[in-house]
């Protein structure tokens, strides 16, 4: 298996992959197909609730995707954007595509999105990836909270929110993941103790970068 990589090394390989003409939007359409297809095969989610909290990065993109494949998979899928719209052009793209797509975006509003973490049947877990650094600011500390407090399975796209992917530090409630679906390697963070019991299980797919 290849070595696990920082955050930072992780972004070389994307570049790298780019220049010899994968768009990021496909890298995110690959790193969606990925996890969407662990979920269906791991949970089975047709006719099941399944909320996708999202951030506004690239985490947050990954999210979108998989919300669409799940969607046409016969999952009853709700987003709910953890701090606020989109803010790169892949996410914001997937973003659209979503709303094409018939599916209700909400914002996260404490009183009317905990009900819907407590009734779920999954929650994927697209807050925050390897761009997380520091501590849960507000409001998406609250809806990680809401989000471990669901005795609903959880799903973390390549990072539970809240590990550091370089030094495998967890953030005060962190998402604890049932399973993690990891992008092209295994990230530094994942391999400490704490960081890997964090992911639940790992598993690490191929996105066609290398
Ligand atoms: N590995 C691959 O090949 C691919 C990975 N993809 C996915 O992209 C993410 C990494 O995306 P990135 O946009 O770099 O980062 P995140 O989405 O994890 O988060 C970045 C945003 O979150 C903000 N942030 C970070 N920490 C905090 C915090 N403590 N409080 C509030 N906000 C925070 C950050 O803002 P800053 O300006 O403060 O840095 C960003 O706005 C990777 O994990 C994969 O899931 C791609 O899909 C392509 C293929
Ligand atoms: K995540």
């Amino acid at each position: 298996m290849k070595a696990p990589v920082s955050a930072q090394e992780m972004k070389e390989i994307e570049k790298t992959a780019a220049s010899r003409g994968i768009s990021y939007l496909t890298m995110m359409e690959n790193a969606g197909i990925a996890a969407a297809e662990e979920i269906i095969k791991e949970y089975k989610p047709e006719g099941k609730i399944v909320i996708i909290a999202v951030g506004k990065g690239n985490n947050g993109g990954d999210g979108y995707v998989v919300a669409r494949l799940l969607q046409a998979a016969g999952a009853m899928v709700m987003i709910i954007m953890a701090e606020g719209l989109p803010v790169t052009d892949s996410a914001k793209i997937n973003f659209d595509r979503c709303l094409q797509c018939g599916i209700e975006v909400v914002q996260y509003e404490p009183q009317t999105s905990d009900p819907f973490f407590q009734g779920a049947d999954f929650i994927v877990d697209a807050v925050y990836g390897a761009g997380f650094h520091g501590s849960f600011r507000e409001p998406a500390a609250s809806a990680i909270r809401a989000i471990n407090a669901s005795d609903a399975k959880k799903i973390a796209l390549d990072l539970p929110s809240g590990l550091n992917a370089d030094t495998g530090e967890c953030a005060p409630d962190a998402v604890q993941a049932d399973t993690t679906v990891t992008f092209a390697r295994l990230k530094k963070g994942q391999t400490t103790a704490e960081g890997l019991q964090l992911c639940g299980k790992l598993v690490l797919k191929d996105i066609g970068l290398e």
